[in-house]
């Protein structure tokens, strides 16, 4: 499973800028089939820009980004093509359509989508505008995760949401690495959150990785890490 092969997204060298404001830098990361990843990192530490970046919304200024091994300047909807699906940290459903035309939209089977959240069978008529936070926010996942998917790029799953539907979103984006072999990478600001639904981890602080490892050995950092977002200090030097 941790085999070079098994790589399915990589960040190499990654800049990324906002005209001339550079926002990451340097950045290296993979993603391997199978494994959750999380993005870390504390407000304006470059977590969205760099999964923007990977996603194909943002161009490199420096470095490059690897899909299955390849590098690629691909724009989104072709990286979609190839089974990368990405989700904002707006919620994106159509207000005005039903919950069965937004999971129509996407880019898998309405019935995948069905299997994998069955309960918005008792929504598929009620207009998205009318669903709860939550409920709009596993429309879509649910659309992400339907279909031949290979990497999901998740940005705050878990925004405002109540911990139940959070643990049920998190729970998918598990299953969907475990049992299809997704390669999740989820950025997620609250470390414990982050930590406890991930296999590997990296921290990012001021657009770029301070620490990285598996999730276990840096919820032995948990505190560390998460003073280290509201003082601004860096997190000592990456355990090797
Ligand atoms: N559209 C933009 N134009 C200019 N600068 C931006 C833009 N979007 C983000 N930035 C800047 O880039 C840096 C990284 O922001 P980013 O949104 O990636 O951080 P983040 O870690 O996702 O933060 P948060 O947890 O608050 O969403 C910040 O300094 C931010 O102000």
């Amino acid at each position: 499973m941790n085999d070079q092969t098994d790589v399915l997204l990589a960040a190499r060298g990654l800049s990324l800028s906002y005209g001339t404001v550079p926002a990451v830098s340097q950045l290296d990361l993979e993603v391997r089939a199978g494994e959750v990843v999380a993005l870390m990192g504390a407000n304006g530490a470059g977590k969205s820009t760099t999964l923007m970046g990977l996603a194909g919304l943002l161009g490199p200024a420096e470095g490059h980004v690897e899909l299955m091994g390849e590098p690629t300047t691909e724009p989104l909807h072709r990286r979609a093509r190839r089974g990368v699906r990405y989700v904002s940290e707006e919620r994106s459903v159509i207000r005005s359509l039903s919950t069965l035309d937004n999971l129509r939209l996407g880019p898998g089977p309405v019935d995948d989508a069905l299997s994998l959240f069955p309960e918005l069978e008792a929504l598929l008529d009620r207009p998205a505008g009318l669903l709860s936070g939550g409920e709009q926010q596993i429309v879509t996942l649910a659309r992400a995760l339907a279909g031949d998917v290979r990497v999901l790029l998740a940005d705050e799953l878990s925004l405002g949401l109540a911990p139940l539907i959070v643990q049920r979103l998190l729970g998918a984006a598990r299953d969907a690495a475990a049992q299809r072999g997704v390669g999740v990478l989820l950025v997620e600001q609250h470390a414990h959150l982050a930590l406890k639904h991930a296999d590997r981890a990296y921290v990012l602080h001021r657009g770029q990785i301070v620490l990285s490892g598996p999730a276990d050995e840096l919820s032995d950092r948990l505190d560390e890490i998460e003073a280290s977002y509201l003082h601004g200090a860096m997190p000592a030097a990456a355990t090797p």
